[in-house]
C-alpha cells in the first residue's frame, strides 16, 4: 500500500457562491514510503491548495486523500490536529519559529504537545542536532541565528517527532543560494535515511534534488519526471524544459 494516495481530488473554493474557484480538478498520484517528490506549477496552479489538503489543513471538495490508510477528508478538526502531530512534519518558507522560545524549545514544541517525557526529548535532540549542525545555537533565540540556521532549526522541529511524511512549502524561498544548497543536501541526507518528503517549490534547482517532480496545470497533474539515473544537471534541464512548456517561457532557474 502506498504511503499517500490521491484519488480524483478536487477542490472548489466558495463552491456554492457566484465567485466559486476550481483550484484542483482531478488530481491523482501516489507516493511510496521513502520517496522524495517535488511539486511544481505556475503561480495559482493549486500547489498550496494541494499541500493544505495533504497537510489536513483543508479538505478536498471531491475525491479522496489517503495517508497511511487514513482518509484525511473524514477527520474532525481535533482528530486532524492529532493526526498532524503524530504523522506529519512541516517546513515553511518563513521558518515559522516562535521568537519567544529558544531554538531548543522551538524544536521540542511538537514533543511537548505530544506529552513526550523530557529524557526522550533530550535524547532525540542530541541525535538530531549534530546532524543538522545546530548544536551550538540551541540555547539561543531564533533572532540570534542566521536564516539558514533558523531553517535548520525548523527542519529539526519537523523531524524530531519522526513523521511519516515531511511536507515542505518553498523551504528555500527565503534562503540565499549557498544556504539553499545546504538545506537541499540536508533533505537529500534525511531522505537517504528513509524519510519521505514532498516539497512544493518554484525553483527548478530545488526540484532537481528530488527523485521525482510532478507538474500541476489546470488543476491536474500535467506531467511527471523521474530522476532515475540522470545526473542532477540533466534532470534540472528536463525540469526546466517542462516548466518552460508549462508556463510558456517563465521558468525560474534559481
Ligand atoms: N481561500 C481561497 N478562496 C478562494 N480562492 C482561493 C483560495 N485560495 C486559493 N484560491 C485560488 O485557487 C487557485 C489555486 O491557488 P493556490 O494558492 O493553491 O496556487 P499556488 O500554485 O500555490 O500559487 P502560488 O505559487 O502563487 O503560491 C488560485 O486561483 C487561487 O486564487
Amino acid at each position: 500500500m502506498p504511503l499517500l494516495k490521491l484519488n480524483h481530488v478536487k477542490k472548489v473554493y466558495n463552491e456554492k457562491a457566484a465567485n466559486a474557484v476550481t483550484a484542483l480538478k482531478d488530481i491523482n498520484f501516489t507516493v511510496e514510503k521513502g520517496e522524495y517528490v517535488a511539486i511544481m506549477g505556475e503561480s495559482g496552479a493549486g500547489k498550496s491548495t494541494l499541500l493544505n489538503i495533504m497537510a489536513t489543513l483543508d479538505k478536498a471538495t471531491g475525491g479522496q486523500a489517503i495517508l497511511g490508510g487514513q482518509d484525511l477528508g473524514t477527520l474532525k478538526p481535533d482528530e486532524a490536529a492529532r493526526f498532524r502531530r503524530e504523522h506529519l512534519g512541516f517546513v515553511f518558507q518563513d521558518f515559522n519559529l516562535l521568537d519567544s522560545l529558544s531554538n531548543k524549545d522551538n524544536i521540542f514544541l511538537p514533543l511537548v504537545l505530544a506529552k513526550t517525557p523530557v529524557d526522550e526529548m533530550e535524547q532525540r535532540l542530541q541525535e538530531l542536532a549534530p546532524k543538522l549542525g545546530i548544536s551550538q545555537i540551541l540555547d539561543r533565540y531564533p533572532v540570534e541565528a542566521s536564516g539558514g540556521q533558523q531553517q535548520r532549526v525548523a527542519v529539526a522541529r519537523a523531524l524530531i517527532a519522526r513523521p511519516d511524511l515531511l511536507l515542505a512549502d518553498e523551504p528555500t524561498g527565503a534562503l540565499d543560494s549557498a544556504t539553499s544548497k545546504q538545506l537541499l543536501h540536508l533533505f537529500d541526507e534525511v531522505n537517504g535515511k528513509g524519510q519521505t518528503i514532498i516539497m512544493v517549490t518554484h525553483s527548478t534547482a530545488a526540484a532537481s534534488y528530488a527523485k521525482r517532480t510532478l507538474f500541476i496545470k489546470d488543476g491536474r497533474i500535467y506531467h511527471e519526471i523521474f530522476r532515475g539515473d540522470l545526473d542532477q544537471r540533466t534532470y534540472q534541464e528536463q525540469i526546466n524544459n517542462a516548466m518552460v512548456a508549462l508556463t510558456g517561457g517563465d521558468a525560474d532557474a534559481q
